[in-house]
């Protein structure tokens, strides 16, 4: 149960494919189910490999030296862009970010800038943070995570997070831009907060929302909103986003123009994939034009599916709400003469969130995520399965992800505005099929279905969420001023971190059927293999 078979590798690794080709991110090559051994034979295994599967395919395992080479290909692949990479002249300044002098607001800057000599809370740019803190001592410990077929012991680390001595933009030549893109999370008016208040902190006059996503950069109608922090004081007292989301919208070039025509030379960009894609393409594209832009992403997806991180903001937030539309579903089942209660949560091709919900409620029954496939009918299908609760337990409730069982709907081929393929209503399908099963078996059941994804998404932040979005929006600004761009901030291990976009925006990043956390999930809800 719950071990990583072919069988249940096959869909991430179609989701992973489906989601390059909807967002039309290129990766260098597909991941290998077969892993190469030292005497260069092809054999099966069950490790799952580092995240940068593909990145390990070609190191040839024989040579001695295969560690340190892979470190400085690491190394490489996780530096992160630096204004002087394209203006090696550029001349840094001290930082105008100190907290002992911020009384009175600094009015000018004619006198020199302002610093504190005595104060030394900076992060010095060779700090770096561990991002794998394991030691898998056997490639068959649970949830491994190896380069090599020995799972051999390598330090990744990657650039810390923080105030910087140095900062490479005059505040009073800063404008600063801040969107967001895609789907709602709880969090955004969070973190638009907090990279508002710190922008002030350094010394930022010119700060400005871009409505509505990537389109407020091509709607003439839609005109930049001017904040400040009195403006923003109380936005993350509620949901949503202060500036709108939306998806689709102009191209990278056109973005650019806007940037340079209002001139703005500070981009923070809050988003998912799709949107880091396009954060990534706009850095490129005014690194083409040499323009001194710093472009900052922030990660935004309810669904945790960001490669490399702890967790995204608002997916705390996802999981504690979550608990409400599970525990009014257990209430229905329960209550019900044979009841079936089932609720649909997001999670597009990661099941984060219904994992999280499921093991927190401690009342699901079933839960069943995009990455482990499962059939409905069948002595080992969901429906025998239920038939069995409802004859011991009286009830049942079924936790689904919404891009779970995909493969059992009609494929409609449609794709909203981002490009993103439009799923049918797997939820809707389990409901529909306990129905007809049981009427066929003769066993009167109760089925009760709830969709609760945006009430959920619409919520705002918990305090934990809270913590997170105020730390990510301030290092999000500490990285701009420290002149690097095309960068994204993250948690590592419970560190912040910079991390270079391309490097998270792969693939999404899934539930490893192998790991400990989907295990601990089997063991709660005592469920089989569905297939
Ligand atoms: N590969 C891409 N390159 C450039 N922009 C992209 C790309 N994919 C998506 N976008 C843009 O990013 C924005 C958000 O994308 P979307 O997929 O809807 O949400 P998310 O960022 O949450 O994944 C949209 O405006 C979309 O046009
Ligand atoms: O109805 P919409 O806006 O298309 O959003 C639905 C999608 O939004 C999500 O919450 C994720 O959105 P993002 O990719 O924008 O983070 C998914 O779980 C869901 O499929
Ligand atoms: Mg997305």
């Amino acid at each position: 149960m719950g071990t990583l078979s072919h069988a249940a590798i096959a869909p991430r690794l179609a989701a992973l494919h489906h989601h390059r080709a909807s967002h039309g991110l290129s990766h260098p090559s597909s991941p290998s189910l077969r892993l190469p051994t030292s005497n260069g034979v092809a054999k099966k295994s069950r490790v799952v490999f580092a995240q940068s599967k593909s990145h390990n395919q070609h190191i040839d395992f024989s040579d001695p030296d295969w560690k340190s080479k892979f470190q400085r290909d690491f190394e490489r692949r996780f530096n992160i862009p630096h204004i002087t990479d394209v203006f090696p002249d550029a001349v840094p300044i001290p930082s105008t970010f100190c907290l002992r002098m911020r009384t009175p607001v600094i009015e000018d800057f004619a006198g020199g800038y302002p610093s504190d000599e005595e104060w030394h809370g900076y992060i010095n740019n060779n700090d770096r943070v561990l991002l794998k803190t394991i030691y898998y001592s056997s490639p068959t410990s649970a949830g491994a995570e190896c380069i090599d077929p020995n799972c051999t012991w390598v330090e990744q680390w990657v650039h810390r997070a923080g105030p910087r001595e140095k900062i490479y933009f005059k505040p009073e030549e800063v404008k600063a831009a801040i969107v967001t893109c895609g789907g709602l999370c709880p969090g955004l008016n969070d973190v638009i907060r907090q990279i508002v208040i710190t922008l002030e902190i350094y010394g930022v006059k010119k700060i400005v929302g871009i409505p509505y996503g990537y389109r407020g950069f091509s709607d003439k109608e839609l005109a930049e909103m001017p904040l400040s922090r009195k403006v923003v004081q109380n936005v993350h007292l509620s949901g949503g986003s202060l500036l709108g989301v939306s998806r689709g919208g102009p191209s990278v070039s056109e973005m650019v123009d806007r940037l340079e025509e209002r001139g703005i030379n500070m981009l923070f960009v809050l988003g998912g994939n799709g949107t880091h894609a396009g954060a990534d393409a706009i850095h490129t594209e005014c690194r083409k034009r040499r323009l001194r832009v710093a472009v900052v992403g922030v990660p935004k997806t309810i669904d945790n599916d960001i490669l490399l991180m702890d967790k995204t903001f608002g997916f705390d937030t996802a999981v504690e709400e979550a608990q409400r539309a599970i525990s009014s579903a257990y209430i229905e089942a329960h209550s019900a003469y044979h009841g079936v209660g089932i609720v649909k949560l997001m999670g597009r091709s990661s099941g984060f969130i219904a994992m999280h919900a499921s093991l927190s409620s401690g009342q699901i029954d079933i839960c069943l995520i995009p990455e482990v496939p499962f059939q409905m009918h069948g002595p080992h299908g969901i429906l025998h399965h239920l038939k069995y609760l409802i004859q011991t337990k009286g009830s049942a409730v079924v936790c689904v992800a919404e891009g779970a069982g995909q493969n059992l709907l009609q494929k409609t081929n449609a794709t909203d505005a981002s490009g993103n393929v439009v799923f049918g209503d797997i939820g809707v399908h389990i409901q529909q099929e306990t129905k007809k099963y049981f009427k066929e078996a003769g066993v009167p059941v109760d089925v009760k279905y709830i969709d609760p994804t945006y009430m959920i998404r619409a919520c705002r932040a918990n305090a934990s969420d809270g913590i997170l979005c105020a730390v990510l929006g301030q290092n999000a600004v500490h990285g701009a001023f420290a002149g690097y761009s095309g960068i994204t901030v993250g948690t590592c291990n419970t560190h912040y971190v910079y991390l270079p976009i391309p490097e998270v925006i792969s693939h999404p990043r899934l539930i490893d059927p192998n790991s400990r956390m989907w295990h601990r999930c089997l063991t709660s809800t005592g469920q089989p293999d569905f297939v």
